[in-house]
């Protein structure tokens, strides 16, 4: 069944489940292709996993010795959700005191994960849970090393290799306090520490490490627009935050993230991959980016966009400076860079994709991160929208992205390896476990990102040799989704649901596997 004639299934599909009662779906024949799709199309070393993070999932928030980390203190600054708090405001008024319990229960889903066939687990280490202040000398916390040591040891007795993300936006509240976190560039040797300390406790069971999750993220929605802990941003933002600046902090922590990266990745070269022989990188998402009209001004949106999104991160690891139009439109509120350690790997996460328009106007005083690329982004062109909505805000369901994004990883950045380490959809107002679990379109969304990623890796364009017809893919080496459970969707609080794995909040956060968990096993062959 050819992609095109699969998205039209797909969009049927998914205009059939809001059609019908869904208990009518659970009969309607599924995708021909999904069916029979399996891991056969991947190399057998190929990773498949799932992903989570530390204060999505963990809960045990202030329990066991742990610090508290910026969230516990964003969350818990705007307890009540009502109308009348901005966007920066609300977390729904929720928190990830409990999250899924993951504390306590993570050895019953890692048993879940086997039964799925998964190879992988990607996790995230909350360092104010093994360091409580976030600065080593302060002393650790031997409690938060014997939970991640029996969570690793639990992974790997069910077969799975443990992925560890060091840093999943959950600073420690300690180093907030001191200096202003990723704001100081004292953050980096306490980072370095941060790392040292995991690397020594957790190494010799840890083969893949991931530095930082989306700093794009982090600076955007936590400096420049305020939605995401610390809540900083301009006061012209009308957002309620504690204050910032959003034409300058944005890069200021941009620069302190990519130096501790480099400080880490360094720590692990110079002292423990010797021997340790693991690999270590940094996640960084993007979106896929179509010009709105076929003109150049809109190509040469389209090139800011993905530069100011991807190229922010991506350009300095592999060519130590940031992207030329970086420079050009953020100017002297761009710090300035010295070459960074390159890395062995990165981790790419990928959602959606957007039309990019020029801008040729931008307001001259209140001077934004996302205004400095001069692109409008949407998500629809001439009211048609870029594919089937989840639901969820902003994101819509287009596999071609994934591809088009890898390709033009290889091709710019000399085809570094690539692990997907988030893929997803979300779903939202699901308060019924009948209604959650019964989820056909994250089936099709999983089997139409799979072959997205199966596509780029088979398509031989790019050679190291223009002399020789040596041609390679794009080399993929693993697909964690996202996420192994409902869990703590940050700004949004629990309604957006992106598990395989449904989470009842009403009954003991009872785990049941959606479809797309019995799709997973049957496409992993367990
Ligand atoms: N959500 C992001 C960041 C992002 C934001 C806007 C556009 C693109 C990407 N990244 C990953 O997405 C996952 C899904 O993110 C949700 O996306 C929909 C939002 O409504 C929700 O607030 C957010 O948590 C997060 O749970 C992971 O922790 C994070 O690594």
């Amino acid at each position: 069944v050819g992609m095109a004639s699969r998205r039209l299934l797909a969009l049927s599909l998914f205009v059939l489940v809001n059609a019908l009662a869904t208990t009518q779906l659970a009969h309607a024949a599924k995708p021909h292709s999904i069916s029979y799709y399996n891991r056969t199309s991947f190399p057998s070393d190929f990773l498949f996993g799932t992903a989570s993070a530390a204060y999505q999932y963990e809960g045990a928030a202030f329990e066991y010795g742990k610090g508290p980390s910026i969230w516990d203190n964003f969350t818990h600054q705007w307890p009540n959700s009502s109308s009348n708090l901005t966007f920066a405001e609300k977390t729904n008024g929720e928190n990830g005191d409990v999250a899924t319990d993951f504390y306590h229960r993570y050895k019953g889903d890692t048993q879940i994960m086997k039964f799925m066939g998964m190879n992988a687990f990607r996790f995230s280490i909350s360092w104010s849970r093994i360091i409580p202040t976030g600065k080593l000398k302060d002393g650790v916390n031997p409690k938060g090393i014997l939970f991640y040591k029996s969570l690793i040891n639990d992974i790997i007795a069910k077969g799975m290799v443990p992925m560890a993300t060091l840093f999943h936006w959950d600073l420690p509240q300690g180093l907030e306090d001191a200096y202003g976190g990723f704001l100081s560039s004292k953050v980096v040797a306490d980072f370095a520490d941060f790392a040292d300390l995991c690397y020594k406790h957790f190494g010799d069971r840890v083969k893949y490490w991931i530095t930082l999750n989306e700093p794009w993220t982090f600076c955007w929605q936590g400096y420049d627009i305020g939605t995401l802990a610390p809540g900083r941003c301009s006061a012209w933002m009308n957002r309620n935050c504690t204050g910032g600046n959003s034409g300058t902090e944005p890069y200021i922590v941009g620069h302190n993230m990519l130096l501790s990266h480099a400080a880490a990745v360094k720590v692990y070269r110079d002292r423990y991959q010797k021997y340790q022989k693991g690999k270590i990188g940094i996640t960084l998402v993007s979106h896929w980016f179509i010009p709105y009209h076929n003109t150049t001004a809109d190509s040469d949106a389209a090139r800011r966009a993905i530069d100011f999104m991807l190229g922010w991160f991506m350009t300095p690891i592999h060519y130590g400076h940031y992207p030329k139009i970086m420079q050009k439109n953020v100017g002297s509120r761009l710090p300035s860079f010295t070459a960074a350690e390159t890395v062995m790997v990165n981790g790419l996460n990928y959602y959606t994709s957007n039309y990019a328009a020029d801008v040729s106007y931008v307001n001259p005083v209140n001077l934004s991160f996302s205004t400095d690329n001069r692109a409008n982004l949407t998500t629809h062109r001439d009211g048609v929208s870029i594919g089937i909505p989840e639901g969820v805000n902003d994101f819509y369901v287009y596999p071609q992205g994934l591809t088009d994004l890898l390709l033009y990883i290889m091709t710019k950045y000399q085809n570094p390896t690539v692990y997907i380490t988030e893929n997803g959809m979300g779903q939202v107002d699901i308060h019924e476990v009948e209604k959650g679990v019964n989820d056909p379109q994250r089936a099709v969304f999983y089997a139409d990102h799979l072959k997205a990623v199966e596509t780029a890796m088979n398509s031989l364009i790019f050679g190291t040799n223009p002399a020789s017809h040596d041609r390679v893919g794009a080399n993929v080496k693993g697909y964690i989704a996202w996420s192994f459970s409902d869990n703590f969707e940050w700004s949004s609080g629990y309604n957006p649901r992106f598990g395989i794995v449904y989470i009842d909040y009403k009954k003991n956060l009872t785990r049941h596997l959606k479809r797309s968990a019995y799709w997973f096993k049957k496409f992993l062959l367990a």
